[in-house]
């Protein structure tokens, strides 16, 4: 297995003199998931947009490989981020998507019988489940190094995040992962590696209890 790294190291970042990241610093490997929580404003898609290159900070440098990365536009088959919020066009469709990210749809009309027959179909006139779900499987199963994942599992019902989970194992001899979400019972599944994210830096957590101690979960 071909081993790459990927650290964000000594990150800052503030909105409006408001600090919103403080001398953060992350790794991840391929094989490995590294999950990260936090509540809701405390900068997890911020810092995941700061890896990927889209948001720019001075502050903090990313490696790959111990290089300093250039921003994943530039170089898109090393880093892939999973936006919040939907990114493909609604008038695509997903046999077009598909192309687009150089994947054969039937792969994944073949494994999840729900879009059988709905090749042809626009991204619009899927629910916004659906969509999201091919989405998913599309970052995930596209050629890079790492997948970074937000919120991956919040709009999709259980069958469908025990699905994500199952590409995730498929993927991760080859990539490594890092991935925020509200629903911490599907991170804490799958994650080898967890941080929690308050106050602004990270905090190294080894499962439940160190994040009832950081105050994410109750005690
Ligand atoms: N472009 C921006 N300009 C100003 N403030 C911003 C901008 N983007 C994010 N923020 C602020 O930075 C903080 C962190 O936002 P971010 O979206 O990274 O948090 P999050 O942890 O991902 O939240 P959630 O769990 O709700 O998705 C929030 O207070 C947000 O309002």
């Amino acid at each position: 297995m071909v081993k790459n790294t990927l650290e964000a190291d000594s990150i800052r970042l503030s909105y409006n003199n408001r600090l919103i990241l403080s001398d953060i610093s992350i790794r991840c490997e391929t094989g490995s998931v590294t999950g990260i929580l936090g509540r809701n404003g405390c900068g997890k898609s911020t810092l995941l947009q700061i890896i990927f290159g889209s948001t720019v900070t001075q502050d903090g440098i990313i490696r790959i490989n111990g290089v300093k990365a250039q921003p994943a536009f530039k170089q898109p088959w090393r880093v892939a981020l999973l936006p919040q919020f939907p990114f493909l066009p609604p008038g695509l469709t997903l046999h077009k998507a598909f192309g687009a990210f150089e994947l054969n749809v039937s792969d994944f009309t073949e494994r999840v019988p729900q879009f059988r027959g709905l090749e042809y179909e626009q991204i619009g006139e899927l629910s916004y489940g659906m969509s999201r779900l091919a989405e998913i499987f599309l970052l995930i199963k596209k050629e890079s190094m790492f997948v970074l994942l937000d919120e991956p599992f919040s709009a999709l019902p259980p069958v469908a995040r025990e699905q994500v989970q199952e590409w995730i194992e498929e993927e991760r001899n080859k990539k490594g992962f890092i991935i925020s979400d509200h629903d911490y019972d599907s991170v804490l599944r799958i994650c080898d590696r967890l941080y929690l994210l308050r106050d602004g830096k990270t905090w190294i957590c080894r499962g439940r209890d160190d994040l009832a101690a950081g105050g994410y979960l109750p005690e």
